[in-house]
């Protein structure tokens, strides 16, 4: 297969050969490019710019348990047609992943879907209920070597718990990644606290509850000298204390969400669930503080929190309505939207906040580090031209629950590519049966 695309740092156009599952040659189009053989496929890449593969540190793909919401095979359909070629699959489900037996099943059936590498979360807590640790090493040990504990959904609360949890990850260069709310300061919250909560009679959700939190946290990173990251940050406070901790030298990362970039508290006032989500949408003024922490370097990656819902679960009354959005077709055409042309950040930036540090914080193994000879062949070709009105025929996976419908977004992902065959044509996601085959026959390619 030979690739025209164009290298992301310095725009020049290049020619890829890629075989089994890896780049093998790479050569500039003003060098001469390379010459296509006998039974290769050329793909026109032209005009396209080209990114590792997307990687998402926090996905729901629902599967066991949850599965009128999302399966792994439909979520990572829905991943493939974002650019993405690894997700991480938070804990949440049923029974939740805080046992070896379960990641590897979740793991094992990412394997037979082929649409992208997934890669378990474990529970930090038994059954996420914050009282006792979960089985962490036998999940580390496990054939899914999990990395990446977390409770998301739920805070791990107890201050002797998270202490713990950071040290014992600590002894396999694991992260705990927290799902920063304090449980007695949000009891039955709704939304943002603040006049428009008052107004609107929804109960409210303090920034403070979020922000201390994090502040206990990094502390408790410091002490144990331990990897945490920081889930979904949504405040300008939250900016703050990870800029503080990060000069102090604690080993923290922060992610930030697509729609915590762009959407604000005054949706709630549609009363449409959609909008609905944990943490909340804040103002105006955390927006720009999120995007002003991106291009600063104090939030280290952009991570989708993927949550499926049902329409069940959304079309109904605000206070009843489940907490969460989908968000893995959207995520690149946000982040272009919010960050590439507002002037916040390069697309290289871009490779780096959505492919390059989601990979290092979760120690994915066989992520390539560039589109180069000799890398695994891991990328994404985007068509960067024009917008397009974001619908639900966009979205690949069970659930529609998307704030953006109807808005004008730029970035469709043209093709994506993973360990070597495609899971993205011109456009259209490769058929089920195809990306298996694809996947089974590249099995041993790594
Ligand atoms: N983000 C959400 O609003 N919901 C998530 C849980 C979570 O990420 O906290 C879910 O599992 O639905
Ligand atoms: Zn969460
Ligand atoms: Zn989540």
């Amino acid at each position: 297969m030979t690739e025209r695309g164009q290298q992301v740092a310095d725009a020049a156009a290049v020619d890829l050969r890629i075989s089994d599952g890896v780049v093998v040659e790479r050569a500039t189009q003003a060098a001469g490019g390379l010459e296509p053989r006998e039974g290769e496929r050329i793909i026109e890449a032209d005009g396209l710019v080209a990114m590792t593969g997307l990687v998402d540190l926090h996905t729901h793909l629902r599967e066991p348990g949850f599965e009128q919401s999302e399966t792994v095979l439909t979520g990572t359909r829905a991943a493939a047609a974002g650019g993405f070629t690894s997700v991480f699959a938070m804990a949440n489900t049923l029974p939740v992943q805080d046992t070896a037996g379960v990641v590897e099943q979740v793991q094992a059936l990412g394997d037979a879907a082929g649409y992208a590498t997934v890669r378990p979360i474990g529970a930090v807590t038994e059954d996420l209920a914050g009282e006792r640790l979960s089985e962490i090493g036998a999940m580390a040990e496990s054939r899914a070597a999990v990395r990446v504990f977390s409770d998301d959904g739920k805070c791990v609360h107890d201050a002797l718990l998270m202490r713990r949890a950071l040290e014992y990850v600590k002894t396999f260069d694991g992260v705990i990644a927290q799902h920063a709310q304090d449980p007695r300061l949000t009891e039955g919250a709704q939304m943002n606290e603040g006049a428009l909560s008052s107004e609107l009679g929804l109960k409210g959700w303090p920034a403070v509850a979020e922000e201390s939190i994090i502040a206990r946290d990094v502390l408790l990173a410091e002490h144990v000298g331990a990897r945490l990251h920081i889930c979904h940050l949504s405040t300008a406070g939250s900016v703050e204390v990870i800029r503080w901790a990060k000069a102090r030298g604690v080993q923290v990362t922060a992610e930030v969400t697509p729609h915590h970039l762009i959407l604000t508290e005054e949706l709630a006032r549609t009363y449409d669930a959609r909008f609905k989500v944990n943490p909340p949408l804040r103002r105006e003024d955390d927006v720009r503080a999120l995007r002003a922490a991106v291009a600063e370097g104090v939030i280290d990656i952009i991570a989708t929190d993927h949550a499926p819902h049902p329409v069940e679960a959304k079309d109904c009354e605000w206070d009843a309505a489940a907490f969460g959005m989908v968000g893995l077709e959207s995520a690149l055409p946000i982040a272009l939207l919010t960050l590439v042309q507002e002037g916040h950040a390069s697309w290289a930036e871009l490779e780096s906040l959505l492919s390059q540090r989601p990979a290092e914080i979760g120690r994915l193994s066989g992520h390539p580090t560039a589109i180069e000879a000799g890398q695994p062949a891991d990328l994404v070709l985007v068509d960067p031209t024009g917008t397009s009105t974001f619908s639900t025929d966009r979205l690949r996976g069970r659930s529609a629950n998307s704030p953006f419908l109807g808005m004008e977004l730029p970035g469709r992902v043209a093709y994506t590519v993973r360990r070597g065959f495609l899971t993205v044509d011109d456009g259209e996601l490769v058929a089920p049966e195809t990306v298996a085959a694809s996947a089974r026959s590249a099995g041993g390619a790594r």
